[in-house]
């Protein structure tokens, strides 16, 4: 029987997660988790309240697991949650149902759409025209225009976005309307549960009457093969009722391997849009609503600035307006360039010349508590592996270093080896979204160095 040192596992904990995780997540949910015990493998951990308990276990609960298994060198090292008072909660991320179709009652209809994604506070530019356009056909005539409306581009730019004002655009003209807004995980979760409660029947009546089905991230459902079987049907039931579909993706359909040929081409079926990233005019348009809306009172070289610093993600800029606007208040500051430049470090984004192979190894070797000479060492033990498949990956991807030149820096290796690790954590990144938020975050940091 193996027992640990909780308190040594969790302060190791907390900290390898504050480099992945905002201030205020870890405030709003990993520092509510209290440590109680870690016996015979298991970690078992207590939160305040059950609506706590899921938010981690849908956001966190992968990303947990796999730094503790991590941290006590223990792959069958298991998280147990457990709302304070109340039995052990504990499923695996991938299972838990969240925003689901149907509530617990399952009687009430939610629609989850965001009321504040609206069309009027998107901002349109060269980026985003057409998809605005083939958006806003889409709301003034769901189901008759362009069925599927087909949306993809990188991460932040806006897909999202645009898919709930088309909601939110529906629900206006027509309060009554079946609108729903689903993650491509929360559909694969409806469907794993309906599996396991023998209730498919239900969720396919369910899911089979909604007027205008959206659903975001699509590109979750590769390699998912009876979510996409049971998509497919869906599809197949709405389209030829004239139901509306939008779906969003980080790729064009043709990109997408591991989906099936047959919803492949049906999702080419209808119109394919794609945003780019915002032009620099278009990132000032977007600061320069977001302060309106919130009514801050923001310069216009502040404005700038930021708008020069984050090019290539909506996300991004948003964040770092939101750290300059709560930097100034709490050190009671006036929004001035001296306090955006402070607080831009963090953010700024450089070329690609200034991120080197060396810079990312020791982004990682810190991340994960390893020397420099492990990551370019021969050894082969389980926790140097996947850190060293990580740091090549992050080298092929924001260096211009050929793949000979990153076998080299990492001891000697061959080139083969690279494509590997590349090969290796790109599916993982598909595969899990935790683990994608965290080279996400990666990215992002090695960006700022
Ligand atoms: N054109 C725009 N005008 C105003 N706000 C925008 C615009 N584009 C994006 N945003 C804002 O940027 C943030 C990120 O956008 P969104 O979540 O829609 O991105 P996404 O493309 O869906 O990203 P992901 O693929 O990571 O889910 C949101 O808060 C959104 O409101």
């Amino acid at each position: 029987m193996e027992t640990y040192d909780l308190s040594y596992i969790w302060e190791k904990l907390t900290d390898k997660l504050s480099h992945s995780i905002s201030e205020s997540n870890m405030d709003i949910y990993i520092r509510q988790i209290t440590p109680v015990s870690a016996e015979n493998d298991v970690i078992c951990c207590t939160v305040p309240s059950t609506t706590l308990c899921s938010a981690i276990q849908q956001n966190y609960f992968s990303l947990i697991s796999a730094l503790l298994k991590d941290i006590t060198k223990n792959d069958n090292i298991r998280l147990e949650l457990k709302v304070k008072n109340q039995n052990v909660l504990e499923v695996p991320a991938e299972h838990y149902k969240t925003d689901s179709l149907f509530k617990d009652d399952e009687k009430s209809f939610e629609s989850n759409i965001n009321p504040k994604q609206r069309f009027e506070t998107f901002v349109v530019g060269n980026s985003n025209r057409f998809a605005t356009a083939a958006a806003q056909a889409v709301a003034n005539d769901p189901g008759n225009v362009y069925n599927p409306l087909f949306i993809y581009g990188n991460s932040g730019l806006g897909k999202t976005h645009l898919m709930h004002a088309i909601g939110n655009a529906v629900l206006e003209a027509n309060p009554n309307a079946k609108v729903k807004y689903v993650t491509s995980e929360t559909f694969t979760n409806d469907i794993i549960n309906a599996i396991q409660n023998h209730t498919v029947k239900d969720f396919q009546e369910k899911y089979r009457t909604i007027d205008c089905l959206i659903i975001d991230d699509i590109q979750f459902l590769e390699n998912k093969e009876r979510t996409q079987e049971e998509f497919f049907h869906t599809f197949n039931a709405l389209k030829e009722a004239n139901k509306q579909i939008v779906i969003s993706s980080d790729r064009h359909p043709q990109s997408m391997d591991k989906l099936e040929e047959r919803l492949r081409s049906r999702f080419v079926n209808g119109l394919t849009v794609d945003i780019q990233p915002p032009d620099l005019e278009t990132r000032i348009a977007i600061i320069r609503k977001k302060a309106e809306i919130e009514k801050i009172n923001m310069p216009n070289e502040v404005i700038q600035t930021i708008a020069v610093s984050i090019d290539n993600n909506i996300r991004m800029i948003e964040g770092a307006f939101n750290r300059i606007v709560a930097y100034a208040s709490i050190m009671h500051l006036p929004i001035d360039m001296k306090v955006t430049e402070t607080v831009l470090k963090d953010f700024a984004t450089h070329s690609i010349q200034n991120i080197t192979i060396e810079k990312i190894i020791g982004h990682i070797c810190k991340y994960y508590n390893l020397q420099n000479d492990d990551l370019i060492g021969k050894k082969r033990p389980k926790n140097i592996a996947l850190p060293r498949q990580i740091a090549m990956y992050l080298s092929r991807r924001l260096t211009d270093a050929s793949l000979p030149k990153i076998g080299l820096s990492f001891g000697g290796r061959d080139h083969t080896t690279v494509i590997h690790a590349y090969e290796k954590v790109e599916k993982m990144r598909k595969e899990d979204r935790s683990f994608d938020n965290l080279l996400q975050q990666f990215e992002e940091q090695i960006r700022s160095i």
